[in-house]
């Protein structure tokens, strides 16, 4: 994966429209969640994710998050219904995360930062691949969910413990059986409003729907995500944290609460 485009001050958020004009488009990812602002929607069904662990494959470090990807070439891990129409198929998941507890996730509720955020990226099997769906505005649907500091969280344990074969950039690392439903809050109550990649290019192709409730990690657990490096291994050691894009103007954008 080749770009320039990063978290830091010459190559930044703040930067990225010199390269991706779209940054600055209508539909632009994330967004700060009003929930007063919120509109009850009481025809949104609630989300139908069905996720097999033998679907998963492998674990990587690609220099702006770490993600684990999932074989998608048939209909073993999908989202349906929720806000979307047809069927989704999971491609892989990732996190943003901060330097530090009080930031981190990308999507804030009433300016309120969580210290990290788990996104399940899918895409819409009416497109013969994830590459087709990711240019069409109904080709993706990302499931948010916030993390909060509190109790060590079990599932999210094993995916730290493949960190040490993936910390600098390009690393990858066979990653088996993992089950991605017990990254989820046991309350799926979601907002959902439609918005874009939230990393270059930017692409305003996704359907995001953001759980409510958080999931929660042990401050141990953030620390292990913040070991991590931008860095590939031989060059200066850079810290992968504050991997995250700020909240982007709404643009008039509706966001509908699919509880009351
Ligand atoms: N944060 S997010 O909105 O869920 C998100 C989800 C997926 C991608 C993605 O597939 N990007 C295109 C290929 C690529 C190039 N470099 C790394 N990935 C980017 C952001
Ligand atoms: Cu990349
Ligand atoms: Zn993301």
């Amino acid at each position: 994966m080749s770009h320039a485009w990063g978290y830091a001050a010459d190559n930044g958020p703040e930067k990225w429209a010199d390269n991706f004009p779209v940054a600055n488009g209508p539909r632009q990812s994330p967004i700060d969640i009003v929930p007063g602002a919120a509109s009850y929607d009481g025809g949104l069904k609630p989300l139908n994710l069905k996720y097999d662990p033998s679907t998963c494959l492998d674990i990587l470090n690609n220099g702006h998050s770490f993600q684990v990807t999932f074989a998608d070439d048939s209909d073993s891990s999908t989202l349906k219904d929720g806000p979307i129409s047809g069927t989704y198929r999971l491609k892989q998941f990732h996190f943003h995360w901060g330097a530090s507890d009080d930031k981190g996730s990308e999507h804030t509720v009433a300016g309120t930062k969580y210290p990290a955020e788990l996104h399940l990226v899918h895409w819409n099997t009416k497109y013969p691949s994830f590459g087709d769906a990711a240019s069409k505005p109904d080709g993706l649907a990302v499931v948010g969910v916030f993390l909060q500091i509190g109790a060590k969280h079990a599932g999210l344990q094993k995916v730290l413990d493949a960190f040490d074969s993936i910390k600098c950039k390009g690393k990858q690392t066979t990653f088996k059986g993992f089950d991605p439903s017990t990254l989820l809050p046991g309350c799926l109550d979601y907002w959902t409003y439609d918005g874009s990649l939230t990393t270059p290019p930017l692409l305003e192709s996704v359907t995001w729907i953001v759980c409510k409730e958080p999931i929660s990690v042990s401050c141990e657990q953030m620390a292990k995500f913040r070991s991590l490096l931008f860095s590939a291994e031989g060059e200066p050691e850079c810290c992968m944290v504050d991997n995250y894009r700020p909240p982007q103007p709404l643009k008039g954008r509706p966001v509908r609460a699919s509880f009351q």
